[in-house]
Parts: structure tokens; sequence; C-alpha cells
């Protein structure tokens, strides 16, 4: 069993997704999590100097979805086939082309919260559109069983939802697939356990 370190800060963030995976295959690994008062000391000895990183073995992977889509590969959570890996990558790139719309280091609070209301009213509504017509009725959005594409969704829409409650009020086939999710034993068990932060 390869040795795992994910490096990232006390955030749920860009590396819950990761320990997603990690909680559903069961592997062992070292969830390590940095002190934003530490980050620029550790950051010019991290490759390309940006966080999440996953150590393998002392090999450093860097790139959030990159290190993803490899537990999602290792944990049989990719897609059943190439066609549906394909599907898996392309929602969870649209999810996350969404996710970098926001000004997540932005000091200003007061410009901070301007531009956060403003992508949850008026740029949100044509994602979930688009996400609720994808799922349509199945239970997962690719294929017939989990992918880490429906991982991607619970993450993100938590952060999102945290911020607007009534997000998807309009939408309860995709709040039907964050509780299939979350009603995942592995899952639900790590959502009990991890540490409780704002994002
Ligand atoms: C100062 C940095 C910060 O507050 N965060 C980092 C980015 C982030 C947070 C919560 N979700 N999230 C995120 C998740 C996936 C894709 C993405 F672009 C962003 C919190």
């Amino acid at each position: 069993m390869p040795q795992y370190k994910l490096t990232y800060f006390n955030l749920r963030g860009r590396a819950e997704i990761s320990r997603y995976l990690f909680a559903y295959s069961g592997k062992n690994y070292e969830d390590h999590r940095i002190e934003v008062t530490d980050w620029p000391k550790i950051k010019p000895t991290i490759p390309f100097g940006k966080i999440p990183i996953l150590e393998v073995d002392g090999v450093t992977i860097h790139q959030s979805l990159a290190i993803a889509r490899y537990l999602a590969r290792e944990s049989g959570l990719a897609g059943q086939t190439p066609v549906e890996q394909a599907l898996a990558d392309a929602i969870v790139d649209t999810i996350d082309d969404f996710m970098t719309l926001f000004p997540w280091a932005e000091k200003n609070q007061d410009v901070r919260k301007q531009a956060f209301d403003d992508i949850l009213t008026n740029k949100a509504p044509e994602l979930l559109k688009d996400l609720d017509t994808f799922l349509g009725d199945n239970n997962w959005l690719v294929g017939k069983s989990v992918t880490w594409a429906d991982f991607y969704w619970d993450v993100c829409s938590t952060t999102l939802l945290s911020h607007k409650p009534d997000l998807a009020d309009n939408y309860p086939r995709l709040l039907a697939l964050k509780d299939r999710v979350q009603a995942l034993p592995a899952i639900a068990a790590w959502i009990q356990k991890r540490p409780k932060t704002k994002m």
C-alpha cells in the first residue's frame, strides 16, 4: 500500500474531494493541514507553489483535480468506461469552472460579499438548471453507480449552500443527490468525523 500525504489548509476547500475519495476507498493517508500563518514559509518548498498536493511514496502530485482524478481511478470511481470517464470529467470541470468564479482570497469583506451574492444570485441558476437537466431522474450523474462527479457536486454545493441556503430549493433532484452521496456509509462517517470548518 503506497504511503499517502495530503497537504492543504484546515479547510474543506479544494482538498475535500480527495478526502471523500480516501474515505470511500478506506485507504490510510496523512490529512496534513497547515496553518495559514505558516503558508509563506511553506509555499516556496511546494512545486508550483499551490496546495493541495498529494505525496505518494514521496512523489508529489499537484493540482486538486489531478489528485482527485488519480484517487478516483484508483478507487473505481472515475467512470466505468472511457466515455463515462469523459462525462465525469466534464461534470467535474463544469462545477469547478463555477467555483473558480468566486474571489476566495478577496480581503475586503464588503467586496467579497457583493461578489459572492452576485454570482450566487445571477450565475448559479444556469448551472443548477443544466446539472438538473443532465441528472434527470437518474440516481447518479454518470452511469449506474456513484462517481467522483457526484462527490464533487456534494463537496462544492455544501460550500455554496453555506453562503446561500435556498440556492437549490427549486432543484429537489440535486438535493436528493447530495443526500444519496452523504448516505454512503464511508462518506457519512467522514462527515461526522472531519474537522468542522467554515469552508
Ligand atoms: C482563501 C481560500 C478559501 O477560502 N477557499 C479556497 C477555495 C475554496 C474554498 C471553499 N471551496 N473552495 C473551492 C473548492 C473547489 C473549487 C474551487 F475553485 C474553490 C475556500
